[in-house]
């Protein structure tokens, strides 16, 4: 199966810069997430538009957190430590695709067995976003990957010469931040990151 390609907003730039960017990786990206803990409903809703008007299709976008906003405008919802349960949201939004931050097989099993679509597994790798924090490396990955079925991708530090590595541990996917956002060129970069999964991906 193809391997997807997340890219995760990172709560600096602005929604009009991360907007521009989402339109030129567009093509490479499977999943754009605002998550932008500091924000309005309304900012948020903005933020869709903003999106949309670059081209990015609805099903792409992921809304971090905000159920509320992600069901106004018809997007997925990604749930993190301190969201509502998978359970209570897939029981009043039955087709909203559901997706889930968790850190330990024991987290990822509840996850999947709430009725979350897929996880986010992390941090892989040392990152810049949890300073301080030890990196639970591919290992780990490997190990959560035979609790669930339900398709994991990895986050945390993923650089394009990390994706053979973190394939060969089963990820289903990845998710990037700053490789993306921070790059000096995001298009390119995105390629990249999307070239190494899919010739990972096929083997
Ligand atoms: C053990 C552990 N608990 C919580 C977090 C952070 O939660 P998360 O839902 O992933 O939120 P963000 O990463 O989006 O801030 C964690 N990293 N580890
Ligand atoms: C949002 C987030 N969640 C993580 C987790 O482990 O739960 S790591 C992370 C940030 C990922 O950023 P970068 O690609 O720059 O390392
Ligand atoms: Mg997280």
């Amino acid at each position: 199966m193809r391997k997807q390609l997340h890219v995760i907003s990172d709560g600096k730039l602005s929604l009009e810069a991360f907007a521009e960017i989402a339109g030129e990786v567009e093509p490479f990206a499977d999943r754009f997430h605002l998550r932008e803990k500091h924000r309005t409903s309304r900012e948020l809703y903005e933020g869709v538009k903003l999106l949309c008007n670059e081209g990015i299709p609805i099903h792409k976008i992921v809304i971090n957190d905000r159920v509320d906003v992600a069901w106004a405008c018809k997007t997925g919802v990604h749930l993190a430590f301190h969201s509502l349960p998978v359970r209570v949201v897939k029981t009043h939004f039955l087709d909203m695709p559901i997706g889930c931050s968790v850190h330990s097989p024991e987290e990822a099993e509840e996850a999947a067995k709430q009725g979350a679509d897929y996880i986010l597994f992390g941090h892989i790798f040392e990152t810049d976003s949890k300073k301080g924090i030890p990196p639970r490396g591919t290992g780990s990955l490997e190990a959560l990957k035979k609790a669930v079925e339900i398709p994991v991708m990895a986050i945390g530090g993923i650089k394009p010469e990390k994706v053979p590595e973190v394939l060969e541990a089963g990820a289903d996917g990845i998710a990037v931040m700053s490789g993306i956002l921070q790059a000096k060129d995001p298009a390119e970069a995105a390629k990249l990151f999307s070239k190494k999964l899919n010739e990972e991906g096929e083997k």
